[in-house]
């Protein structure tokens, strides 16, 4: 499995733990994918529409050897899977899992856009990556994660709490519950 790519997971309606940890399980269990690594998941604050309840988010590292189309279809096959519904634009959502990086490739199409169009400026995505891939540079912004993450303002990071540590136990704490 020659290909690396990090997914942001989002969930702010139901158990949202159950279905990060679903969502997890899923990819997991596909074929063509190793999950390597789990951030920590944190409870943010929504960004954008506001009025709606707060999410959990966090991050993952994988190897593939699928296409990043392949990918994205597999990840919104488990959306689907997981009682996503998409009606309103940014609005809530079971379970979200958004393509962030696919190695250091640099992809500008209808249905998928890497690296994730809005990764840099949400803190509700940087703050898990840098549990796993602080030092991780990308040739797009010519900069590290960690780099990225630095500007972002004080109110940004205030809306991101952590909310259950797991990156210290190699990540696999949220399987422990
Ligand atoms: N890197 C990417 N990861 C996932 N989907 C992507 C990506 N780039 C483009 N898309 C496209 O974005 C479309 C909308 O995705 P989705 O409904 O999950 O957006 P969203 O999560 O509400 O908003 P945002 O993209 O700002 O996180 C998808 O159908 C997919 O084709
Ligand atoms: N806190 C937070 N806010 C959001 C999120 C999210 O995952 N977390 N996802 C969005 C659309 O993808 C829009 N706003």
């Amino acid at each position: 499995m020659t290909n690396f790519s990090y997914i942001a997971l989002g969930s702010n309606i139901g158990d949202r733990e159950y279905y990060l940890r679903e969502g997890i399980r899923e990819l997991q269990e596909h074929p063509r994918i190793r999950v390597t690594e789990l951030s920590s998941v944190y409870e943010t604050a929504p960004v954008g529409v506001t009025d709606q309840p707060s999410f959990l988010n966090m991050v993952l590292s994988l190897r593939t050897d699928v296409t990043p189309l392949e990918l994205l279809e597999i990840t919104q096959s488990v959306e689907q899977k997981l009682d996503r519904v998409r009606d309103k634009h940014w609005g809530p959502r079971t379970i979200d899992l958004d393509i962030l990086l696919f190695n250091d490739e640099n992809i500008k199409m209808n249905e998928l856009n890497i690296p994730h169009p809005r990764m840099h400026e949400r803190a509700f995505v940087l703050t898990p990556l840098c549990d796993i891939a602080a030092s991780h540079y990308v040739s797009y912004y010519r900069q590290t994660i960690q780099e990225l993450a630095a500007p972002l303002s004080g109110r940004e990071k205030e809306g991101v709490h952590l909310w259950k540590n797991c990156f210290g136990q190699g990540g696999y704490g949220l399987f422990e519950s």
